[in-house]
């Protein structure tokens, strides 16, 4: 497929530069995916391949030939010879069967607002193969081949941003998944590899009939997590890359505040040993080490340094025990999604073996609702401390010893320095913390004639965390230009020079030099990176740092240490 075109259709793409995507093929249905699978399936058109395992596909064979039996006979099984939902006392004959399903397909298409990125859109066809490769969902192979088809041919069909509310998985969005599959009408659209076009006509192109539906199967395909799913293992993917750069962020903030390494001190954090305070304190320490901008004080020293307090701010010196638990958090939505993306979501489940059917309700969303809800949140909790050290940054009550708003050149009276960076940030961070509130506790009541009377709201909540992250990554930026001129100061105040890499730690000579590379403007000793105000346009630096963030690029790759660390807790 032509991925350089998919590419551009993205809304937003990250390529992943610590992922191996060449000449890899994800294969679906031998084991349980990765979330870094699906996003390299997702966003760079790595190739994804059903298995070829007889037993697998015999058994979603089977699940088909259940279902069959079943409308044969006469048996009474929800969705497949009964209406759906609250109507689901109304029982649907042998003849009527497929039409059912085709029918499913009809009154649920009724999504609204903007498209969903297309990345996601694949993230949520590759999981509903996975999820039917179970063989509980009695949909035929030939169905589950087409999501293959359309994911390696560069067919995304298109999906509204509104429509689920996350209880029966995502009926809304699936059905234009479905109906596309299908070609049913040419008002299912899709996009064929960055062209818009009409789905029948993309089956046309990919020599594909149309299918009819058979029972069960518009339920199988239709009833649901994986829209939700798909966004959010797309977004944890993102939220450990932005988790692991808030940390380089630190450690420039720390440079440039001249803060001391000993809060992480091993002795302080192995008598506190929660793993993400023990891997907060540990990361800080390596970024730390070997840096001239520090108070070097692990030996246990600490002294009296005039109207400088003997011990560092909260922020500097309680970060690995507020850090901590949101690691933890972030480790525990990536095993949360994991398992819900490897999941079976329909209902009712085929039990090949006992020859049986069990209604119950795996497409409730509430995992990845209540998981999007706390990863905007601490989305916001690692803004707003972010938000404090810059505000530490620019005032020299708090600085020790840097300019105030940290102006470059004091000689020029009307520089002001970063104080219109600092209000851009400063309307940013409340808003993250805004994003951070619950969605899952939201539910409307009523739903569906009361039948879907309880909702998780995952869908909505996982575009939420979506929208988080992307303007995360713009405070980001912010954060990264903050320290960069204040360690250039720092070196300044230290070194009588204003070149930060020979006195920055090895660990963080590397964002920096990444930033100063992005911004095209390189390390130089006789001026920090902002001297005067009107020498450069800020406003285009953060666009060039958000973009190499967005895009997975040099700053990206400067934190990679830190984000595999952060993967092998
Ligand atoms: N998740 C439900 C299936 C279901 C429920 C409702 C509707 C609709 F569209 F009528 F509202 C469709 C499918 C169940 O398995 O119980």
């Amino acid at each position: 497929m032509n991925t350089a075109s998919l590419q551009q259709n993205i809304t937003r793409s990250w390529p992943l530069p610590f992922i191996d995507t060449s000449d890899a093929t994800v294969i679906i249905g031998d084991r349980s995916l990765t979330i870094d699978e699906v996003a390299s399936v997702a966003r760079y058109g790595t190739r994804a391949s059903l298995t070829e395992n007889a037993d697998i596909i015999k058994g979603v064979q089977a699940s088909c030939d259940y279902i069959n039996n079943a409308v044969a006979t006469g048996q009474p099984i929800y969705g497949v010879t009964s209406g759906f939902g609250g109507m689901a006392h109304v029982v649907v004959s042998r003849e009527q069967a497929a039409e059912l399903q085709t029918n499913l397909i009809w009154f649920l298409k009724s999504g609204a607002g903007r498209r969903l990125p297309l990345a996601d859109v694949r993230a949520a066809m590759l999981l509903r193969a996975n999820s039917h490769l179970y063989g509980a969902s009695g949909i035929r192979l030939e169905l589950i081949q087409r999501l293959e088809t359309f994911l390696n041919a560069g067919v995304t069909p298109h999906v509204y941003e509104f429509g689920s509310i996350g209880a029966s998985g995502d009926l809304v969005p699936l059905s234009y998944i479905t109906g596309a599959l299908i070609g049913l009408d040419s008002s299912f659209s899709v996009d064929f590899n960055g062209k818009e076009m009409d789905a029948p006509t993309a089956l046309r192109q990919l020599g594909l009939p149309q299918l009819q539906l058979q029972p069960k199967e518009g339920l199988a395909m239709m009833n649901g997590t994986s829209v939700m799913t798909g966004i959010a293992a797309n977004c944890v993917y993102d939220a450990r890359v932005l988790l692991a750069l808030a940390m380089g962020v630190h450690a420039l903030a720390i440079q440039g505040l001249c803060g001391t390494n000993q809060s992480f001190h091993p002795f302080i954090h192995q008598r506190k040993p929660h793993p993400g305070q023990l891997w907060t304190a540990n990361q800080m320490f390596s970024l730390l080490q070997g840096s001239h901008l520090i108070r070097d004080e692990l030996d246990g020293k600490h002294e009296y340094r005039g109207q400088e307090l003997i011990q560092d701010r909260y922020s500097l010196r309680c970060l690995p025990q507020y850090i901590g638990p949101i690691v933890d958090g972030v480790l525990q939505i990536t095993k949360q999604i994991e398992v819900e993306m490897n999941s079976v979501t329909d209902n009712p489940l085929i039990d090949v073996e006992n020859q049986a059917s069990y209604h119950g309700g795996n497409f409730l969303g509430q995992y990845v609702g209540m998981g999007m809800d706390h990863l905007r949140y601490y989305i916001g909790l690692l803004a707003k401390h972010i938000d404090v050290q810059i505000a530490l940054l620019v005032s020299p009550e708090f600085s020790n010893g840097l300019p105030p708003s940290l102006v470059g050149n004091p000689e020029r009276k009307v520089n002001m320095g970063l104080k219109g960076l600092q209000i851009s940030g400063n309307s940013i961070m409340p808003l993250l913390t805004f994003y951070g509130n619950s969605l899952a506790d939201r539910f409307p009541t009523h739903a569906e004639q009361f039948n879907q009377n309880i909702n998780s709201q995952g869908y909505i909540s996982a575009t939420l965390a979506r929208r988080s992250l992307d303007i995360f990554q713009n405070y980001l930026a912010i954060a990264l230009m903050f320290g960069v001129q204040a360690v250039d100061l720092r070196t300044y105040k230290m070194a009588g020079h204003y070149d930060a890499r020979q006195c920055l730690s090895p660990a963080t000579v590397k964002l920096y030099t990444a930033v100063r590379q992005v911004i095209g403007q390189p390390p130089s000793s006789i001026r920090p990176y902002i001297w005067n105000d009107n020498e450069q346009s800020l406003d285009q630096h953060i666009a060039q740092i958000s973009t190499d963030i967005a895009t997975g690029g040099l700053i990206v790759q400067a934190v990679s240490d830190i984000l595999s660390s952060l993967k092998s807790i």
